[in-house]
C-alpha cells in the first residue's frame, strides 16, 4: 500500500519527500531482459519511422504494414501536428502536474470509474505500486471533469492574459527542477489547449487508420465504402491519459509503468524530451528504448487492433521505465470501438491460408480477459482465441499477486 501522505490521504504517494523506493514500490525482475538502443539509425533494434511529410500514401501504407508486423509499433513523423501546439500541450500538462496534491486529490478517480487522478489505471491489477501517476480523461467530457481540478476557473479559461501568464508559470516551473510541486495554479487555457489537440489527433487517428487498412490490402475505395471500415472510422472514439513519471532516487527498483499491451486498436504517445518508453522484443529476448524524437508520436498496436487484422499486425509489449535525475511526462491518445460493438477478425485479413483466428468481442468483455490474464499471467489474446471456451476469462477473478516480468509469447 502506498505510505500516507503529508495529507494523511491514503490514496497519495508523495513522490517528492521520498528519499529511497519504499517495499510497496520495489519491483524485482525489471532487469531480466537486457536493454538495447532504438535510436541508431540502421542497427537492427533502430524503432521503424514511418514519416508522412511527402504524402505518398502507398509508400506509407507499406511502411505501416512493415513496422506493424513486425514490431507492432513505429515513430510517426510528418504528421502534421504543429510543434507548436505540442510545446502548449506539454506545457500545459506540466502546469497540471504542478497543482498542489489536494487539488489533484479533487479529481482522484473512483473505484469501478475510468476517468479521474491517480495511479495508472492498470495498477488495479497489480500488489506493488508504480512510481507514476496521471489523470485520465475523455476528450468529449474535458470541461465538465476539469472544474473539479480548477474549480475557480470559469470564464478565464479562455482570456489571452491567463494563457500568456500560465505559459510563462510553466516555463518557470520546467526550469526550476527543484520548484515545488503545487507552485502554481495555471488555471488558463488548459481545456482550449486539450480540445484543439484532440481535434487535430481526431483527423490524425482517421488518416492513420485508413492507411492501417490500406497496409492489410484495402483500396482507398474500398475503405471509404465498406460497411465495416466505415463503421470502425465513424464510431471510433478517443480517451487520453497524462502520465507524470517523478525522477527516482532508486530507478532500478522502480517501474513508472509495468509491461502491457494497449488494449484498444491503437495509441498515439507523446512522449517529452526524456526517453523511458521501451518495447519488447523476442529473438533474443530484449527491451528497445524508443528514443525521444522532438515532434514525434509512438504508435502501439492494441490488442483489439490484434484481433481485428486476425493477428496481422500485432499488439506490443511495452513499458515506461524513470530515471534518478529528471520528471518524465508523456501523454498516451488511446483510439478504441465504442462499448457495445463486437470486434472480429476483417473479411480482409482473413484469407485461405489464414484463418480467423479469434471470437468476436467487445471491449468490456476484452477488459474481463484480460484482467484475467493479468491475474494469472496468461494471455487474454489467447484466451479470446478462436476454438477457447466462450467464458474461459470473463468471469469476475480476485486480485492476485503480480504476474512474472517475463513476456509470454
Ligand atoms: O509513458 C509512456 O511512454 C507510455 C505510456 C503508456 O504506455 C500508456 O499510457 O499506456
Ligand atoms: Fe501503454
Amino acid at each position: 500500500m502506498p505510505t500516507p501522505s503529508h495529507l494523511n490521504n491514503p490514496l497519495y504517494f508523495d513522490f517528492r519527500a521520498a528519499r529511497r523506493v519504499p517495499e510497496s514500490h520495489a519491483w524485482t525482475g525489471l532487469d531480466d531482459h537486457p536493454v538495447v538502443d532504438g535510436g541508431a539509425p540502421g542497427s537492427p533494434d533502430a524503432v521503424p519511422v514511418v514519416d508522412l511529410r511527402d504524402g505518398d500514401l502507398a509508400g506509407a501504407a507499406a511502411s505501416v504494414a512493415s513496422a506493424a508486423e513486425q514490431w507492432g509499433a513505429f515513430l510517426l513523423t510528418g504528421h502534421g501536428v504543429s510543434a507548436e501546439l505540442l510545446a502548449r500541450v506539454e506545457d500545459r500538462i506540466a502546469c497540471m502536474f504542478a497543482l498542489p496534491a489536494a487539488d489533484k486529490m479533487r479529481a482522484v478517480r473512483r473505484p469501478g470509474d475510468a476517468c479521474g487522478y491517480g495511479s495508472p489505471p492498470i495498477s488495479s491489477f497489480f500488489t506493488m505500486c508504480m512510481w507514476s501517476e496521471g489523470y485520465t480523461f475523455s476528450p468529449a467530457s474535458l470541461r465538465g471533469d476539469l472544474r473539479k481540478l480548477w474549480p475557480k476557473a470559469g470564464h478565464d479559461y479562455a482570456s489571452f492574459w491567463y494563457v500568456d501568464l500560465s505559459i510563462y508559470i510553466c516555463m518557470y516551473i520546467s526550469s526550476h527542477d527543484d520548484a515545488p510541486v503545487g507552485r502554481s495554479t495555471c488555471p488558463g487555457a488548459y481545456s482550449d489547449v486539450m480540445e484543439e489537440f484532440h481535434k487535430e489527433m481526431r483527423v490524425l487517428a482517421d488518416k492513420l487508420l485508413e492507411l492501417f487498412l490500406r497496409a492489410l490490402g484495402l483500396t482507398h475505395e474500398q475503405v471509404a465504402a465498406v460497411e465495416a471500415e466505415r463503421r470502425i472510422a465513424e464510431t471510433m472514439t478517443a480517451t487520453m491519459h497524462l502520465n507524470w513519471y517523478p525522477r527516482c532516487p532508486d530507478p532500478r527498483r522502480a517501474v513508472g509503468l509495468i509491461a502491457h499491451t494497449d488494449s484498444g486498436f491503437f495509441t498515439f504517445v507523446l512522449q517529452s524530451l526524456v526517453p523511458g518508453l521501451q518495447l519488447f522484443r523476442h529473438g533474443p529476448d530484449r527491451w528497445v528504448s524508443v528514443p525521444a524524437v522532438p515532434g514525434a508520436f509512438v504508435v502501439n498496436v492494441g490488442d483489439l487492433f490484434h484481433i481485428l487484422t486476425n493477428g496481422r499486425f500485432h499488439s506490443v509489449y511495452h513499458r515506461a521505465v524513470v530515471n534518478r535525475d529528471m520528471d518524465r511526462i508523456s501523454l498516451g491518445y488511446f483510439l478504441g470501438p465504442p462499448p457495445h460493438a463486437k470486434v472480429a477478425p476483417l473479411p480482409e485479413a482473413v484469407t485461405p491460408g489464414r484463418a480467423p483466428a479469434y471470437r468476436a468481442v467487445t471491449w468490456p468483455e476484452y477488459m474481463g480477459f484480460r484482467k484475467k490474464a493479468f491475474a494469472t499471467g496468461g494471455s487474454a489474446l489467447k484466451m479470446v482465441a478462436a476454438g477457447e471456451p466462450d467464458d474461459a476469462g470473463a468471469a469476475v477473478v480476485h486480485q492476485s499477486p503480480p504476474p512474472p516480468l517475463v513476456v509470454s509469447s
